[in-house]
């Protein structure tokens, strides 16, 4: 089966570089970008099912009167995930701003649903 629609108006070969790179080194920037474009893509999805998790959880907490933000759920998970990310060599403060970023916007979409459901909360 052929991908539909997905990357039809993709470049994979898009660079601002082309004119300052010998075709050598371009091949090898493409080739790792290959890689980055199927991490991306995986992020996409990633993000899509944890946001369909969260969504659920909001309807959860509206239906209880509920409010949208947990703050002790919040620190145990960022405490969670900044030791996974220095097992993974990756900068805990990145992880924590990063997970901070999606959370305020889950708390947003959870403050929505409150309204929507109860008139705020
Ligand atoms: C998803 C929830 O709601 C909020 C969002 C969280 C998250 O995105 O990880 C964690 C805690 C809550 O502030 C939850 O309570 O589990």
């Amino acid at each position: 089966m052929t991908e539909p629609h997905l990357a039809d108006d993709f470049d994979p070969t898009a660079s601002s570089l082309s004119d300052q790179v010998a075709p050598e080194v371009m091949a090898e920037l493409l080739a790792v970008r290959g890689s980055i474009d199927n991490i991306d893509a995986t992020l996409v999805y990633l993000l899509a099912e944890r946001f369909k998790a969260t969504q659920r959880v909001g309807y959860l907490k509206a239906r209880h009167k509920l409010p949208p933000a947990d703050p002790d759920r919040e620190t145990a998970q960022i405490g969670r995930l900044r030791r996974l990310a220095e097992e993974a060599h990756l900068d805990p403060a990145f992880a924590e701003k990063f997970l901070n970023f999606i959370i305020s916007e889950v708390i947003r979409h959870h403050q929505a649903i409150s309204d929507e459901h109860n008139g705020g909360n």
